[in-house]
């Protein structure tokens, strides 16, 4: 069974459409980076596998359910400056509203929650700044404190929107090692937007290019022919981003 399935996807926001027919699989140990250029649709798609946008046609599943009754295994790391960071909670709280989706918002968090959290700090390496007030960590922390929150939901399928945007080396390879580890190791599916074209050919086990369609998706190995990165991004015949990413 599939990790998380599109099935000819489209999406309308503003009265266009914003995925058209948009094919994906991603299967559990897959590490998947999801690239195309601004507006391409990968934030939409990504919310779409949450159930937070409406479908036009097609359809999404999770392990084969519908995404409205697998909210549970899907969890979502977004962009930094999406989370209400100004909200006066400690970081080991801010880790535990990941588990709202399990626990609900009336229950009290119980020992496997509080165990969930604890685990997902020490994944990151936050375990020491847990009841440090969110508002005070700098943006590597705070990008950590999202995978943490998205990891104590332990979810089969994770999201991540741009994770490595303004991250210093040590942090992003914290992280890289990390979802490589989720990947390959655990058998969680790992699907990542990103515009690190390098970091991604280099640790992504599989790529799709889109742009608002999907132009292209494979092994970064099956994806060395330069034309199709150039429609994706809509870039010049020698452009050195071509040449950098060794495609031809
Ligand atoms: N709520 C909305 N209403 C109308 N249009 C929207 C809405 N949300 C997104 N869009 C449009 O949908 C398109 C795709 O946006 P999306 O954020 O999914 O792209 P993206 O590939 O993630 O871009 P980026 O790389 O810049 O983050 C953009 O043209 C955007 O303006």
């Amino acid at each position: 069974m599939k990790a998380l399935s599109v099935e000819e996807l489209t999406v309308e926001l503003g009265g266009r459409d914003v995925l058209q027919r948009v094919s994906l699989d991603v299967e559990a140990k897959d590490f998947l980076g999801l690239v195309g250029p601004n507006g391409a649709g990968k934030t939409t798609l990504l919310r779409s596998a949450l159930g937070l946008v409406r479908v036009s046609s097609g359809r999404v599943t999770v392990e084969g359910r519908p995404v409205r009754l697998a909210r549970d295994r899907v969890g979502y790391v977004p962009q930094r400056h999406e989370f209400a960071w100004d909200f006066p909670i400690s970081v080991a709280d801010a880790v535990l509203s990941g588990r709202t989706r399990r626990v609900g918002w009336l229950r009290r968090p119980g020992v496997a929650d509080h165990r969930a959290v604890n685990e997902a700090l020490e994944r990151v390496a936050m375990s020491g700044l847990r009841d440090r007030p969110v508002g005070q960590l700098s943006g590597g922390q705070r990008q950590r404190v999202l995978v943490a929150r998205a990891l104590a939901l332990r979810p089969s399928v994770l999201l991540l929107d741009e994770p490595f945007t303004g991250l210093d080396v040590p942090t992003q390879e914290l992280l890289t090692d990390l979802f490589v580890r989720l990947s390959r190791e655990e058998g969680q599916a790992v699907v990542m937007t990103t515009h690190d074209l390098l970091a991604a050919m280099h640790t992504c086990t599989r790529l799709c290019l889109i742009n608002r369609t999907v132009v292209a998706a494979g092994t970064p190995g099956e994806l060395r022919d330069a034309a199709l990165w150039q429609r994706a991004f809509g870039i010049r015949d020698g452009s050195p981003l071509l040449r950098a990413l060794e495609v031809d």
